[in-house]
This record gives C-alpha cells, structure tokens and sequence, in this order.
C-alpha cells in the first residue's frame, strides 16, 4: 500500500472535558498516514488518482471549525471518519495532540488506526 503522510498540521476547535476549556477553540496538532487506494498516481502522474493532501487539510479544518467534542479520542474518530469515508482511503491513522495543556507537560495526544491494510 502507498501512503501520504500529514504531520504537524494546526488546526482550531472547541475541544475539553472541562467547561474551561469550551469557552474558546483551542490550537491542537494532528499527525495523519493515509493509505491510498491505488498506486495510480505514482505512474499516472496525475492529481485526481490519489488522495489531494490539500483538500484533506481544509476539509478537515473546516470541520473542526464548527465541531465540538469532549475528547481527543472522539476527535480523532471523527477526522478519521472524514478520511475514509470522505475521501476513500481504505487505511488511516490519526494522531492529535495538544500543546502545552498539562503543567510541565510539552505534548498530549492520542492515536488511533481504523480501516483495513489488507
Ligand atoms: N484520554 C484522555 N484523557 C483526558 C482527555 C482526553 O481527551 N483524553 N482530556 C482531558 C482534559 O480535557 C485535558 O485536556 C485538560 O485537563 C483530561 N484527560
């Protein structure tokens, strides 16, 4: 399988257990490996036979724009449920982080894989 890969992409969402944390859009960071339908690409050398890196960063800023979740965990379920179904990737993991939330901790995160790599 071939991937693409998104590392340390800033996004902005409402994301906390904690009412404080509702009250304004936090700065997280995400990490994605995306696997490809095809390898098509590779020998096509042409945009529409993969996945545009491009448009999977706005989609998914957009969206995080307007949602809201409790966890990080459910954050990542949702971005990963944009990717594979949105854009047809049969395997995706997606890690996100936040910076900086938790005294003398630099960075918190959670990551999860779902599809197939089959
Ligand atoms: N496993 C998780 N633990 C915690 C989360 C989370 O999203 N997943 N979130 C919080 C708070 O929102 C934290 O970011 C601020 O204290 C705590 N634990």
């Amino acid at each position: 399988m071939d991937y693409i890969y998104l590392h340390g992409v800033r996004a902005k969402t409402l994301i906390g257990w904690y009412d404080w944390e509702r009250l304004a859009p936090q700065v997280v960071e995400l990490d994605l490996e995306i696997g490809l339908p095809s390898s098509r690409a590779a020998t096509s050398d042409n945009l529409t036979d993969t996945i545009d890196y491009d448009k999977v960063v706005s989609t998914l800023r957009a969206s995080m724009a307007e949602q809201h979740f409790q966890l990080l965990e459910a954050l990542a379920e949702h971005i990963a449920h944009i990717v594979l179904d949105g854009f047809g990737a049969p395997w995706v993991k997606v890690s996100v982080t936040k910076l900086g939330i938790l005294h003398e901790v630099g960075r918190v995160g959670v990551t999860i894989e779902r599809g197939s790599r089959e």
